[in-house]
């Protein structure tokens, strides 16, 4: 179980028993643990060990047993979509559409964060210049970009992350560490899977491995 010493008394999310078999081989579980405001969780565990599958089920993408709590109230699609972001290992984009028009789209479904605009959203991941450019036309870690601009924009308080390192250059590596960082500062939580390597390298927030993930 991991807490933060100093939070809120409801956790923006938590597992109890949470179990996920696949034709009764089991995947990952039963697994209980919270995240409260100000938390950053690096999901560790080798390759099949069961990550993605563990932010699919918390995503709401795959029924597992046990229970899933936002803000102390148990998860439903409503729910998800104001509560949560997810960030998954396809960057999520309609290919045809620029960067700005996925993100009206993005917003359109799951609301706008006060104060912050598309436009600022792609300069802070360093995407000026290519706003107006089919997401075809990105690189593989430029359409990353844009989906960490899609974080920034949205309201939810959760981010679930599966490999958002993946793509990214030195650059890009630190940017999701400040981002993490900044949205751990203004009371968000994310749950973050990575194969460790460039994970938190820098501007590190707090690091709290959660194992074992795999039973
Ligand atoms: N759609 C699927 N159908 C059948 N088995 C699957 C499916 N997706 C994943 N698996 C299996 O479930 C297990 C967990 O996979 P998962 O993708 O969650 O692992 P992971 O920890 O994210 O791995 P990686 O580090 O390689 O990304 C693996 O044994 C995998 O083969």
């Amino acid at each position: 179980m991991i807490a933060s010493p100093d939070h809120d008394p409801i956790p923006l999310l938590e597992a109890r028993g949470l179990a996920f078999a696949r034709n009764e081989e089991a995947i990952f579980g039963p697994l209980g643990f919270r995240l409260y405001a100000g938390d950053v969780v690096l999901i560790e565990g080798d390759n099949g060990a069961g990550k993605t599958t563990l932010l699919r089920v918390l995503s709401g993408l795959l029924e597992a047993e046990g229970e899933i709590l936002l803000d102390g109230e148990p998860l439903t699609l409503a729910r998800l979509a104001r509560q949560v972001a997810v960030l998954g290992h396809q960057p999520g984009l309609k290919t045809d559409l620029t960067p700005l028009e996925n993100l009206r789209f993005a917003i359109g479904v799951s609301g706008l964060r006060p104060g912050v605009s598309p436009r600022m959203a792609l300069g802070s991941v360093g995407l000026e210049g290519y706003e107006d450019v089919p997401a075809r036309q990105l690189s593989a870690g430029q359409k990353k970009r844009v989906a960490l601009a899609r974080l920034l924009l949205v309201p939810a308080a959760l981010w679930l992350l599966d490999e958002p390192y993946a793509n990214l250059d030195r650059g890009g590596i630190d940017l999701v560490n400040r981002l993490l960082d900044t949205h751990a500062r203004r009371g968000g939580a994310a749950l973050v899977t990575s194969h460790g390597a460039y994970a938190f390298t820098s501007g590190t927030p707090r690091r709290l491995p959660i194992r074992p993930l795999a039973a």
